[in-house]
């Protein structure tokens, strides 16, 4: 498989702070990759670096083989789509609207007749369809939370990277949209990288884990290598029972270390 991502040796610090601490991996497309680990340890802020939010202070990320500072603005809004973690936005947009915006970085002269079918299918593919022509500030976070999402696939993005998606979620619409982000990996073939605190959903719906643990990756590979009782153990301070339940990893978490 073609690998969309290729971080070298990457270290980002807020002020003197220093964040992650010389982390290198290489991502491959059609495959859904969660990072999980503790609170505070790093894993929005390279989620940041990959979206080019924010600028490493050190090391290198390559987009398909290409520096990710060599993209203009434009080119790189087409190959990769960016959910941030919270939502509060409250213009007075309506949600077909919001939506719409992610078709902007493939527009030419307007809005053509493909983007509306795009925003269409997305829009009815996320259950929004009831609240096509309602405004975001008459939404829940939930909801907003499943716009933001909506976006973000209408912009067709190679790579989608996406943190915590579903912290605003009930559990019958993180399983859907994790399902269909799943899909959505077989079928286009894109890399969608997820920050999921859940351990069992991503373990569930990610073909690699990337655990982190004070700015470094303390492990990564298939979700069975990652989140063994040592590993859990090291990075959470946690005492668990994993065990290979019908639907994947069961995690009793059983008390503090
Ligand atoms: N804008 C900022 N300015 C200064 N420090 C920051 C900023 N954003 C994050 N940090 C610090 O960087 C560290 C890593 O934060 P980050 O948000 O990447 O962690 P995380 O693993 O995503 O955490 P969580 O699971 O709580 O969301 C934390 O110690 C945090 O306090």
């Amino acid at each position: 498989m073609k690998t969309a991502l290729d971080i070298e040796n990457l270290f980002f610090g807020y002020g003197s702070t220093g964040i992650l601490r010389g982390i290198s991996l290489q991502l491959a497309q059609s495959q859904v990759v969660s990072i999980v680990g503790p609170n505070g340890s790093g894993k929005s802020t390279l989620l940041k670096c990959l979206a080019r939010i924010v600028k490493p202070e050190q090391g290198e990320i390559r987009l398909f083989g290409k520096s990710l500072n060599a993209y203009s603005g434009g080119e790189l809004a087409k190959k990769q789509g960016y959910v941030p973690q919270s939502t509060s936005e409250t213009f007075p947009l309506s949600v077909t609207d919001a939506v719409l915006i992610g078709r902007k970085p493939h527009m030419k002269w307007g809005v053509s007749d493909r983007d509306l079918a795009i925003v269409g299918h997305v829009i009815s593919f996320l259950g929004l369809e009831p609240l096509r022509h309602n405004y975001l500030n008459e939404l829940s976070g939930g909801q907003r939370q499943k716009v933001a999402i909506a976006r973000a696939l209408a912009q067709e993005p190679e790579v989608l990277m996406l943190d915590e998606p579903t912290s605003a979620l009930d559990i019958r619409h993180q399983l859907e949209v994790l399902e269909l982000l799943k899909d959505l990996s077989r079928k286009s073939g894109s890399l969608v990288i997820l920050v999921l605190h859940d351990l069992e959903l991503a373990a569930r719906y990610s073909d690699q884990l990337i655990l982190m643990r004070q700015g470094v990756v303390h492990a990564m590979g298939k979700p069975e290598e990652v989140l063994t009782a040592d590993h859990v153990k090291e990075v959470y301070g946690v005492e668990a029972e994993i065990t290979e339940g019908r639907l994947g990893l069961q995690i009793l978490a059983l008390h503090p270390v």
